[in-house]
């Protein structure tokens, strides 16, 4: 089978490259022009970029082929992950792989600003001994002002500790037990962060609301003399406002790792000997880096398997442990979707979705996206993905109504039960896993069964009475069709009742034309594959 193709666009470490290698065949092609990079999109299924390549509705749309855009790193800002998600296209990032990395080096920033490592390094490599011009100040017993404490923020916070500082923030995103664990005291307002802090770091993503958050007003609030770092995007501390502090002797140093213009090249904050700059560095050391490649080779790979993968961008976040958990739940929720379109012709209006039992205490929205795939897969084929099943159902029409139940109602642990609408009938059906965690399906229609979802099914409706069904599997074995598993149920004795079948192979369409006109079956037989 020809294998998948991957291009990276930017640099990553040799171990994901290799990774990559085993399953796909990769073109790496650190620092690719755009133009050509528009040129050639369209032969690939995965794409690999770091903070560089800007990934938008242009590159999208010629990307024909396209299945997943791995980031290898944490922000996603050069990624129109709305596009993506439209285009039914995976975003994937690595944001553990690269954490640590960036929380020091905001230390090393901090640290070499205030006590000016890099002006006092170039003056004596200049040939000058000389230490007046250098004098510095202490983290001790002063107070850090951290904004956003994500992983990075609260890892710089845990360090600083370490320092001996007092330790605030600002984040009104989390809990406040967040705060009490990284031993930061919560504060109210930017503002009241800003007025208290002797340094002020910041480590939010870059957003609308987070752009030029640090900007005049703010620093206007700050202690003379505050010290300022940025390594996580830049803008956060808008550059005009930190110049004008800079040039008043208001803000006294600054370390700065990020910039609003990447590649910054004669950024007028360089000619400032109190502030240290790095060409985004961040995430740029050795042990970073093989994380970071290998993680998202991993996770590229996965997804062009057609298995979910941990870091998701669009789709909610979910714990590994908890993916774990749920993975055999989403092949039974894929499975279960994919029966509607299989047995009826007509358009459906609705979705209910029910999960009960202790799945429902999970992050089920990952459920219901690989229901709609599965329900979609049969008529759209592979345009729907996990990521856009949920708009193309919102396209089509399709109302989805997901809800969760604490107790199962029946015998099982776990169950999910869909209720399908076309805008006269429905079709309900119920599954749970079965002991070795394969999907199974446990009512159909009303008729109660236990039926491995896998392979060929065929739902036969018939008679309730004799010489039905010996006849129907005899007529089965004369067309060389063998029977993997049988169940039949019926609601009232003597009415209609109901064949499901797991048989080996397929049964074409004249084998089901015949089987109809056997004696005592109604309509029919329905072949699913699964
Ligand atoms: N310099 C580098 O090389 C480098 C490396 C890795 C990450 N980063 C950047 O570091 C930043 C932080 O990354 P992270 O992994 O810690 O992210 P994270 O998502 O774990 O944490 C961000 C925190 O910011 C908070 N936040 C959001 N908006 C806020 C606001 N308006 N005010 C205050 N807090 C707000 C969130 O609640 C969250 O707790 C990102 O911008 C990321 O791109 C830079
Ligand atoms: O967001 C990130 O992961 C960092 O900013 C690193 O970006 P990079 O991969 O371009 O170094």
């Amino acid at each position: 089978m020809e294998r998948k193709k991957v291009i990276v666009s930017e640099r990553i470490a040799d171990e994901g490259i290799e990774l990559l290698k085993t399953e796909l065949e990769v073109d790496y092609r650190d620092g690719i022009s755009r133009e050509e990079l528009l040129e050639i999109i369209d032969q690939y299924d995965a794409l690999i970029v770091r903070s560089v390549t800007q990934v938008d509705e242009e590159l999208i749309r010629r990307a024909k082929r396209l299945k997943i855009v791995g980031r290898a790193g944490n922000g996603i800002d050069n990624i129109d992950v709305d596009v993506c998600t439209r285009y039914g296209v995976i975003v994937a990032n690595t944001p553990d792989s690269n954490t640590i990395s960036a929380a020091e080096q905001t230390i090393s920033l901090l640290l070499s600003s205030i006590r000016n490592t890099a002006w006092a390094s170039e003056y004596l490599k200049g040939g000058t001994w000389d230490r007046k011009p250098f004098r510095g100040v202490e983290l001790y017993g002063k107070t850090v002002g951290i904004v956003g404490l994500g992983r990075i923020g609260s890892m710089v916070a845990t360090r600083l500790k370490a320092f001996n500082m007092r330790v605030i923030a600002y984040d009104p995103y989390i809990s406040d037990e967040r705060f009490t664990r990284f031993g930061a005291e919560k504060m109210e307002s930017l503002e009241e962060l800003v007025k208290e802090a002797d340094f002020i770091t910041v480590h939010t993503p870059r957003n609308e609301e987070t752009m030029h958050m640090i900007d005049e007003r703010i620093l206007g609030l700050a202690k003379e003399g505050v010290r300022v770092v940025n390594c996580a995007r830049g803008g956060i501390i808008k550059e005009e406002a930190l110049l004008k502090g800079l040039e008043s002797k208001k803000v006294l140093s600054a370390g700065l790792d990020v910039f609003e213009k990447e590649p910054a090249i004669d950024n007028p904050l360089f000619q400032f000997k109190s502030v240290v700059v790095t060409p985004h560095l961040g995430a740029d050391t050795f042990e970073a880096q093989k994380r970071v490649g290998e993680n998202i080779a991993e996770q590229v790979i996965k997804a062009l398997k057609g298995e979910i993968v941990p870091n998701l961008v669009n789709l909610p976040a979910m714990l590994k442990d908890e993916l774990e958990y749920l993975k055999p739940y989403i092949t039974l929720a894929e499975k279960l979707g994919n029966i509607y379109y299989q047995m009826e012709k007509s358009a459906v209006s609705r979705v209910e979705l029910t999960y009960s039992g202790p799945i429902s205490s999970n992050e089920t929205e990952i459920l219901t996206v690989a229901f709609l795939k599965g329900l979609l897969e049969p008529v759209m084929g592979d345009k729907v993905s996990y990521v856009n099943a949920r708009l193309m159902a919102e396209d089509r029409g399709i109302k989805v109504f997901d809800h969760k139940e604490e107790q199962s109602p029946k015998r099982y642990k776990n169950l999910i039960t869909a209720r399908v609408f076309d805008h006269e009938r429905e079709l309900a059906i119920e599954g749970t896993l079965s002991r070795a965690r394969f999907p199974l399906l446990v009512e159909i229609n009303g008729y109660e069964t236990e039926s491995n979802l896998e392979g060929y099914l065929l739902v036969v409706e018939n008679e309730d009475r004799p010489r039905v069904i010996g006849p129907f599997a005899t007529a089965l074995g004369d067309e060389g069709i063998n029977i993997a598993g049988m169940k039949v149920a019926r609601k009232t004795k003597g009415e209609k009742a109901i064949m499901i079948i797991n048989v080996d192979n397929k049964v074409e369409e004249p084998v089901l034309e015949k089987l109809s006109q056997l004696d005592g079956i109604v309509g029919k037989p329905i072949l699913l594959q699964l």
